[in-house]
């Protein structure tokens, strides 16, 4: 199991400092969709040339023009990037065909899907690479969060990995570690703690010991 860090109310300098702190202990950082809106894709650049041997995801949450996105993503520097499951089927096709030539990965986020097991079936079957369940900021408000989405995607997905996102903290992480993605995603969880190197530290522990 992978452990995504997400970046989202930083700018580039003090995205740099927190990977700087918690390096050691994740595997993919997320340049996260405020980042983008507030930096550009130079945030992708500057955050992979600084941290070359960490995967480095651009949550672009591609809604159309798949394959151009994918391109200009690419372009930066990113490993992987996201695309909306609510978007049309062409346009996940246009990003995993791109995707596929530049031999990056596709993660598609599931947010405000209304059947979670229909949809992931259709998008697994168009070749994506991640799966994501995912209750964002707004869904998070309203006191939900995504861990039964997560077993539903684990009993219908056959190809892709899975992954979960969405208000995760250290006392909630060993009920996500129970049901087995094959990633987590983390961002406030570990940004808004004092000592976020010790917090990553102890959720790396879970994860390898499966808790
Ligand atoms: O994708 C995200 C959200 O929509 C804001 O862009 C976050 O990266 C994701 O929710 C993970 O962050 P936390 O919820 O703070 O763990």
């Amino acid at each position: 199991m992978k452990l995504q860090l997400a970046l989202d109310l930083v700018d580039i300098p003090a995205a740099k400092l927190v990977v700087k702190e918690v390096a050691d202990y994740i595997d993919i950082v997320e340049i996260g969709t405020p980042v983008v809106i507030n930096e550009g894709l130079r945030a992708v650049k500057e955050l992979k040339a600084e941290f070359p041997s960490l995967e480095v995801l651009a949550d672009l949450k591609i809604m159309d023009a798949g394959g151009y996105e994918v391109i200009k993503a690419s372009e930066a520097g990113a490993d992987i990037i996201t695309v909306l499951a609510v978007s049309d089927n062409d346009t996940i096709r246009g990003a995993v065909e791109q995707a596929r030539k530049l031999n990056k990965k596709i993660m598609v986020d599931m947010i405000n899907v209304p059947d979670i097991a229909a949809r992931a079936q259709e998008v697994d079957s168009l070749g994506v690479d991640y799966i994501c369940v995912h209750s964002g900021y707004d869904h998070q408000a309203a006191g939900k969060n995504s861990f039964e989405d997560l077993a539903v995607i684990k009993s219908v997905v056959r190809n892709a990995q899975t992954a979960i996102a969405g208000g995760i903290k250290l006392g909630t992480l060993p009920e996500v570690i129970k049901a087995a993605p094959d990633l987590v995603i983390v961002g406030g969880g570990i940004t808004s703690q004092d000592d976020k190197k010790a917090v990553a530290a102890q959720m790396r522990q879970l994860i390898a010991q499966g808790q």
